[in-house]
Formats: structure tokens, sequence, C-alpha cells
């Protein structure tokens, strides 16, 4: 699978002041990113987690155009994000937190419309393309109702359409599920399984880390602005040695016997179980197999790297 999104040692301070009295400022530096790289591959959903102020949106922003990095450098489908920014912004689709820009006078399907003719879509190409997104993220009905009026939800999934005008290949998610109701969060995962089916590369930050489990293939967890730990949610939970509880009900005549066992490698401790029941005659009613979270996993890196 070779690369889609590529960042490379990005650095990126803020210049900011903090107020020392009624009147007075003083003048602070935060370091936002500290030599961040990763990468994302073609077909693949890539999630960033982070602590609030971590560094995920200001790299989003990089990677998007939006900001210019201070040290490093990133690429899109091997076209630099700095030097050639006109030609990126045309293969990436993005959904900013919180999403700004929209026309609030305009109707949902006028707004996608009039965003297809900035991507440079022909009028008939763009009010077409509005129609079938419009449809494809579930606001059919909505197409004419003002933007005003829309609830969050609507704009959240307005947004996702917006950034599929121009069908890019490479998605950039930032929050995309904040503030939707569980039937609509899961329509959201689900069009993200789709994209990446479709062999898009997907770059998806929330901090719903179930969320993220379920839908992301690797995830890279920053801190302080670098990534700490990056591997697919299973390879995470392993090198931390978290711990699966693994038990087993057995049964002899009338006795039920409970095994309890925590372990961090569940297949080989299974099979001794297993093995160790059955030669002492026992008849296994119950397997439960608990699986450390990601957020188990969250926690255990950030207090680590906060200590
Ligand atoms: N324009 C700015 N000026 C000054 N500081 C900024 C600016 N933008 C971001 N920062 C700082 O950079 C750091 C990283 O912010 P960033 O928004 O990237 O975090 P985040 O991981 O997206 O956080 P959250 O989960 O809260 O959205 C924070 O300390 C933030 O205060």
């Amino acid at each position: 699978m070779s690369v889609a999104v590529a960042a490379s040692n990005l650095r990126k301070r803020f210049i900011s002041y903090e107020r020392v009295g009624f009147i007075r400022k003083r003048k602070i530096v935060v370091e936002a990113l500290r030599d961040l790289s990763l990468n994302v591959r073609w077909g693949e959903v890539y999630g960033l987690l982070g602590p609030n102020g971590a560094g995920k949106t200001t790299t989003v922003k990089i990677l998007t155009t939006l900001l210019i990095p201070d040290g490093g450098y990133a690429t899109i489908d091997g076209h630099d994000v700095v030097r050639e920014a006109p030609l990126v912004r045309g293969i990436i689709g993005l959904v900013l937190y919180p999403d700004k820009g929209f026309y609030s006078r305009l109707s949902g399907y006028e707004n996608l419309a009039y965003f297809g003719r900035l991507y440079g879509l022909s009028k008939s190409t763009a009010e077409a393309k509005a129609r079938e997104l419009m449809k494809l993220v579930g606001l059919e009905n909505a197409m004419n109702r003002p933007y005003e009026e829309y609830s969050l939800g609507m704009r959240a999934r307005l947004a996702i359409a917006r950034a599929l005008m121009h069908d890019p290949p490479v998605l950039f998610l930032d929050e995309p599920t904040i503030g939707l109701d569980p039937v609509s969060a899961r329509e959201v995962r689900e069009l993200v399984r789709k994209f990446r089916k479709e062999g898009k590369a997907i770059l998806f930050t929330s901090h719903n880390l179930w969320e993220v489990e379920e839908v992301c293939d690797r995830v890279g967890i920053i801190n302080n602005g670098t990534i700490v730990i990056e591997g697919s949610p299973r390879d995470i939970k392993d090198m931390l040695g978290l711990k699966y509880v693994i038990e087993i009900e057995a049964q002899v005549n009338e006795h039920v016997e409970t095994i309890r066992e925590e372990t961090v490698n569940p297949t080989d401790t299974l099979r001794r179980i297993i093995s160790d029941a059955e030669s002492r005659g026992l008849r296994i009613s119950k397997i439960r197999i608990n699986e450390p979270s990601l957020e188990e996993a969250f926690i255990r890196v950030i207090r680590n790297e906060d200590r």
C-alpha cells in the first residue's frame, strides 16, 4: 500500500499573549507541533487522537494547506502542501470542526452547488453532484431549506457533502461525528468505510475512542505536539502490555467452576485453560473474553507522558 499523506518532522509555533494584571500582557510561545511525523496510506483510515490542545487541528490545518509549518514538510499524493498548495487543494476534502463558511440564507443544496462552482465544476455538473451528495448524506428532504434552519446534525452532514463535491481521493475529517445522534454517527462511520473501500485515504479525528477503534485501521496518539505511539488499535494495546480478561465457566456433573485469568496473550492462555479443563473432565459451558479498550490505552499513554 503506497502513501497518500506523508508528514515529516512538522514543527509549528504560535506566538500568543497572556494577561498579567489588568493591562500588562506577556508574550508566550506555544509549541503546537514538535517534529510530528505520520503517514496515511491509500485505502486506510488513520485516526489521530490526543487530549485537548495536543496539536490535532494544527496538524490537519497544515496538511490541508490552511497553515504553513515552521519546519518539516508534508506531501499529499507526493505534492508538497506549501509549494503546491493549489494543486493539493484539488485532491483533498476537508471537514473541520466547528464548520464555517456556509451561507446561512442559501439552502443546503444551493450551498453545495456554489462550492462546486468554486471547485471549478460546470453549473450543471455542480448541481447534479449537489443533488447526488444531498441524497448520499440523507438530506434529500431538506435540500431546499435554508442552512440557518439546519440542526447541528444536518450541518455536520452538509459539511461532509461539501468535502466530497470534487470527489477528492484524500479526506480529512476533524471530529465529523461531533453533535450527531447515534443513528447519524453510525451513518457517517458507514460512509467512512465506503470511502476506504473505494481506496481513499482518510485522516479522522475524534474524542470518541470507541468510534475510533471501530473505524480506524491505524491510530496515532499525539501529545504535546508529537506522535507518541502509533499502530493498529490491537498493536497499541499489545505494545502497552494491556491485559485481556478470560473467564470460563466449566461444569462437571452439577458442579459449576469459574476460571478467570488476566493475560497479555489471550490466544495461548485460552488454549491452555481449555486443555486443562478438558483433561480434568470439565465441560465448558461459557467463554467470555474482555478485550482492553483503546480508551485504556489512551489514558495509559497520556498519564505516562505527563508524569
Ligand atoms: N492561532 C493560534 N494562536 C495561538 N495558539 C494556538 C493557535 N492555534 C492553536 N494554538 C495552540 O496550539 C496548541 C494545539 O492546538 P490544536 O488546536 O492543534 O489542538 P487539538 O489537539 O486540535 O485540541 P482539541 O482536541 O481541543 O481540538 C494548543 O496549545 C493551542 O492553544
